[in-house]
């Protein structure tokens, strides 16, 4: 008996039963199936000219799906983030008979719509411990794939999913690629906090050296405040944010700096993943990808299967 999820699945594949999506939707890439390791994608596909940056955002998304999402790939992780949405896309695009025996988990709750819509199979991380593969969104990476994340309030579930993954990798425009932490990303560290321990945990991080002003003015460490809502963001999980900058001195030892804000009591988590990544995968203005491993080799890939061409993009 097909459940609902198997037939929205079935219907984003234009599969003889399904109606013909293609003119509704101008991301459709068709179905290779079945689907083989390291088979190329079919070209020619009509995909929407994107501004630089989306283009750069979804350049890393298929270029990371491309290479560490194959067929035996069962338990998936999807992170959270504007270039998430186009890891799912190139998820799907592997086809029906890819995605029919895979399941999807979540870092919150815009991955789980993303997930749902896509019509792909939805589970959670607390029926699958082991994932074989997460990728994710970063707001900054250094040279030692160490990141920044939590620019959208999501780095407790999305630790999670990194750390019970074989495989975590993350996704990102030429913006996010940083040698030192704290850079691009200024704002301060995501820190997670049960909301009753906020007002100590923002007085231990002071005591610690966050600022509570910055440069220009800017403001510096503090409670994350809702925008069209009055009071403090809540996270997915119930929680309060302090974004808590550092002074450079300190931000170049991220994980000195992970463990001791780790230990305050009332943190719950804290943004800075640092030893996780497998990869990171930059999308670059040109039309190639940054593809920074591991090992610390780093790698340019001159095109992505079935992106619109450089010409189209600028
Ligand atoms: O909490 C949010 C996440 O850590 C995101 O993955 C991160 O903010 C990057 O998002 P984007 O891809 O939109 O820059």
């Amino acid at each position: 008996m097909p459940t609902p999820a198997t037939e929205l699945l079935k219907s984003k594949y234009n599969t003889s039963d399904a109606p013909d999506i293609k003119a509704s939707n101008p991301a459709f890439i068709p179905p290779t199936q079945p689907l083989t390791p390291g088979k190329q994608l079919p070209t020619s596909v009509p995909l929407p000219v994107l501004p630089a940056v989306e283009s750069a955002k979804r350049l890393a998304a298929f270029a990371a799906v491309d290479r560490h999402i194959a067929l035996q790939h069962k338990v998936i992780g999807i992170g959270s983030g504007s270039t998430v949405p186009y890891v799912v896309d190139r998820i799907v695009a592997q086809g029906f008979d890819a995605n029919k025996d895979r399941v999807f988990l979540p870092t919150g709750f815009q991955s789980k719509e993303l997930i749902i819509k896509a019509g792909l199979t939805l589970g959670d991380v607390d029926q699958y411990a082991r994932i074989d593969v997460t990728i994710d969104g970063a707001d900054e990476v250094d040279n030692e794939l160490n990141s920044i994340k939590g620019g959208g309030a999501c780095q407790l579930r999305e630790k999670v999913l990194a750390e019970a993954a074989d495989t975590w990798v993350i996704v990102a425009d030429y913006r996010k690629n940083s040698r030192i932490l704290g850079t691009t990303w200024t704002q301060g560290i995501p820190i997670e906090v049960a909301p009753f321990a906020y007002a100590k945990v923002l007085t231990n991080l002071s005591h610690m050296g966050s600022p509570s002003k910055l440069p220009n003015d800017r403001p510096g460490l503090s409670l994350r405040m809702g925008k069209m809502k009055a009071g403090p963001v809540v996270s997915d999980n119930g929680n309060f944010i302090i974004d808590a900058p550092f002074p450079v001195e300190m931000m170049k030892d991220p994980i000195d700096l992970l463990h001791r804000i780790k230990m305050l009591t009332g943190v719950v988590e804290v943004g800075l993943f640092c030893n996780m990544a497998e990869a990171a995968y930059f999308g670059n203005e040109d039309g190639t990808v940054l593809a920074r491993l591991k090992n610390g080799s780093t790698e340019k890939i001159s095109s992505v299967p079935n992106t619109p061409e450089l010409k189209a993009q600028v």
